[in-house]
């Protein structure tokens, strides 16, 4: 049977609000929506469950202390007066929200709603399990007894939902902080946020929808990230002129290929060519590394750094830490030229006052592409501090170095000198491979190389990157034994597709 590919890709990028950009819109707006806010977040949640359960099927909504559980019991009570049949697991012992959670939950109860203590006292297992533990006003990891209630549920087969976070996941940095519910489908309220897309949140949340509540959300500051997505590279996703040359599209020169590492700095120059730049030279460490490559004749491979003619440097696949590539680094960091850094460039970087000044003094901010462990080396401290808040880890760095930052990992963060920042919604564990970030590097030069503003050229290389990586999985390529050359025809395929898509919507 033929592989039917099921490759989609997100195509419009979206505004994502840490904590206190949500809460600064409740402020302004719980006091005036009417209907309230949780009436209107309950029909949200009883609409979503309608159309994924069949009548007849059993709705267990599972439902916390605070807000979070009101919005449960407003769906409950909605699914009920529809004829559908709900019942509520919850415990109350006074503590909680109160207030508009507490009315919720008398109203549901009111309605002839059944609430049960415990999953134990269900007679038939549920069709769908509503999680309306716990969203935004998480504060502490879970404990008894909505941790066993959680355990219960992921054990079951039902089609799951979470009210606006996954229970457990924090909403901010998408970190697990003890049990966390697992969802098919999470329902998001007021504006998307940046936990579900990044870390631990791509597992947790499964589909996210995001439902505004009918708040405009032009009322209100929009803070300063986005969830990336195609739109945003429209204007510069154009097909090609017929009156062009070689020059037009630039010269990437790579630097890098250590002895036993060239194959780092092959990876970037193939990414490079296969993107569309001009023309691409690898300048190697190692002395004997090949003329050419075999696999792309097109390549120009020496020990040398050209006098002239180069228009983007990538600095770093196969570098490696000797004396050498010290000295290359602090060689090229001051050159006025679009700059890449990854890998060897970054450690070296890491712990070198003098190379972190001139990087600093760029007039171009550089592009840096740091994983976690690379990122940590940089702000001198532990993968899990980067890892507990990967956003603020990445503004850090971009603050700090004033370079535009590739913080990698699930749910990339690219993050500018200026704060603003954004999470890459695209690519899979297939990534998790040797040479990925030496591929990542040549597909940022070539845009570079192409003209793209640099903190587009980080978006768009990130997002192309993770893309290719989603198609090849789609069409039965990994994720298991995805290899990172094979993203780079896959690159080439989509960038050839997105331009000539634009042109016919021109
Ligand atoms: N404020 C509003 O009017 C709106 C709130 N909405 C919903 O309300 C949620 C936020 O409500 P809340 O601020 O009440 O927060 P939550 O309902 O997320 O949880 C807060 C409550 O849980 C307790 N708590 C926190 N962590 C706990 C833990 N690990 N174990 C036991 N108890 C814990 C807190 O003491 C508090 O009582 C949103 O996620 C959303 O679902 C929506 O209805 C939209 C409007
Ligand atoms: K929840």
């Amino acid at each position: 049977m033929p592989f039917v590919s099921s490759f989609t890709v997100p195509l419009s990028s979206r505004p994502l609000l840490r904590l206190q950009e949500i809460r600064a819109i409740e402020a302004v707006e719980v006091p005036l929506a009417d209907p309230p806010l949780m009436e209107r977040a309950g029909a949200a949640i009883a609409r979503a469950v309608i159309a994924h359960v069949p009548p007849g099927g059993l709705v267990c909504v599972l439902c916390g202390p605070g807000n979070n559980g009101g919005d449960g019991f407003v769906a409950a009570r909605r699914l009920l007066a529809l004829g559908r049949r709900a019942v509520v697991i919850g415990r109350f012992d006074g503590g909680g929200s109160g207030g508009e959670a507490a009315a919720a939950r008398e109203a549901f109860v009111a309605s002839g709603g059944v609430m049960l203590a415990g999953p134990d006292a269900l007679e038939t297992p549920p069709a769908a399990i509503v999680d309306a533990l716990f969203g935004i006003g998480l504060a502490r990891p879970i404990g008894e007894p909505h941790a066993s209630w959680i355990e219960w549920g992921l054990a079951q087969t039902a089609f799951k939902l979470a009210v606006d976070v996954p229970s457990g996941l924090d909403a901010d940095t998408g970190r697990c902080t003890g049990p966390c519910f697992t969802a098919d489908l999470t329902s998001t309220f007021l504006a998307d946020k940046p936990g579900l897309h990044t870390l631990d949140g791509p597992d947790r949340a499964g589909k996210v929808v995001v439902d505004s509540l009918g708040i405009d959300p032009r009322r209100h500051d929009l803070g300063l990230g986005r969830l990336l997505g195609l739109d945003a590279f429209a204007d510069h996703l154009q097909p090609r002129r017929k009156n062009t040359h070689k020059g037009s599209f630039g010269h990437v020169l790579v630097v890098g290929g250590a002895p036993r590492m060239s194959g780092a700095a092959f990876l970037a120059g193939h990414a490079a060519l296969a993107t569309g730049a001009g023309k691409v030279t690898l300048c190697a460490l190692d002395p004997n590394i090949l003329s050419f490559s075999p696999v792309h004749p097109e390549l120009m491979v020496g020990n040398a750094i050209p006098e002239r003619g180069v228009d983007v440097l990538v600095v770093g696949p196969g570098l490696g830490a000797s004396d050498p590539a010290r000295a290359l680094l602090a060689r090229l960091l001051p050159s006025p030229l679009p700059l890449v850094l990854d890998a060897d460039g970054l450690n070296r970087l890491a712990v070198d006052a003098e190379l972190q000044e001139s990087l600093r003094s760029r007039p171009i901010p550089a592009i840096l592409t740091p994983h976690p462990m690379e990122a940590a080396r940089l702000l001198g401290t532990e993968v899990a501090a980067v890892q507990n808040d990967r956003i603020a880890a990445a503004q850090e760095l971009a603050r700090r170095y004033r370079a535009h930052v590739v913080l990698k990992g699930c749910g990339s963060i690219v993050a500018d000198p200026d704060g603003t920042w954004a999470i890459n919604p695209t690519g899979n564990p297939g990534m998790a491979s040797a040479g990925m970030g030496d591929v990542l590097s040549g597909l940022l030069g070539s845009l570079l190389a192409q003209g793209w503003p640099v903190p587009l050229a980080a978006r768009f290389g990130t997002f192309l990157h993770g893309a290719a990586a989603d198609r090849l999985v789609a069409e039965g390529i990994g994720p298991i034994g995805l290899r990172a050359s094979e993203t780079v025809a896959a690159a080439r395929q989509l960038v050839n597709e997105w331009s000539e898509r634009n042109r016919k919507a021109l």
